[in-house]
């Protein structure tokens, strides 16, 4: 293991599920239809990273897209939360969806999945309504609530649970508000849900 995976609180096994176009807003800024079932896709194990590591862009993609989401993590005595990067490269998934190909090279490459602190169900009482936030190089980017999420958290795990069995561990990627835009090599992410955490990750080259 490298020492990126240090202080992981995820483990490896655990599954990443993400949740794409749960912000109408962010669905229409990249000209998608407004689900009426929650889209589904899958990060890989390798995907995960924690603060201290860069973010690496994949070699096959000129716009890799910041996507700042809320992570909801399954325990047994009900959820934990932590806030997530779902880092796309929009270039290749653009490529994808007019293939009618799957999201992979997009979404699951190595560091796609950067994480913040694990953070007790204590700290978040209403998950349906708090603020997330990102700015790049302090501009802000990103600032949306999650009250406008199309599903609701306890509807999404639902309504996974009924496909793919949760499991103590996994995490769930819960959507993007609007206002995603590409990185660049050497940019610093900073990004926070309301005073509860905060996290920033730098960008670099993957090779
Ligand atoms: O790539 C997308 O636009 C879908 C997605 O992950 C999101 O909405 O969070
Ligand atoms: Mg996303």
């Amino acid at each position: 293991m490298t020492s990126r995976n240090i202080s992981r609180f995820w483990e490896w096994g655990k599954k990443i599920i993400c949740v794409g176009r749960n912000y109408a807003d962010h669905a229409k800024e990249l000209n998608n239809i407004v689900p009426t079932e929650p889209v589904l896709f899958l990060k890989t194990p390798s995907a995960y990273l924690t603060e201290g590591s860069p973010i690496l862009i994949p070699k096959y993609s000129n716009s890799v897209h910041h996507e700042i989401e809320l992570g909801v993590v399954i325990g047994k005595g009900g959820t934990g939360y932590a806030l997530c990067l779902d880092m796309t490269a929009r270039d290749v998934q653009d490529d994808c969806k007019s293939k009618g190909l799957p999201w992979t090279l997009a979404k699951a490459f190595n560091t796609s999945c950067p994480v913040s602190e694990f953070i007790p169900k204590e700290r978040i009482p209403d998950p349906g309504n708090v603020k997330i936030w990102l700015n790049v190089n302090g501009q802000m980017r990103q600032n949306g609530c999650t009250s406008q999420m199309i599903f609701s958290i306890p509807f999404l795990i639902s309504y996974i649970s009924e496909i793919i069995t949760l499991e103590e561990g996994d995490l769930i990627l819960t959507g993007t508000p609007k206002g995603v835009s590409a990185v660049q090599v050497h940019d610093e992410l900073h990004a926070g849900i309301d005073d509860v955490v905060s996290m920033t990750f730098k960008i670099q080259s993957s090779s």
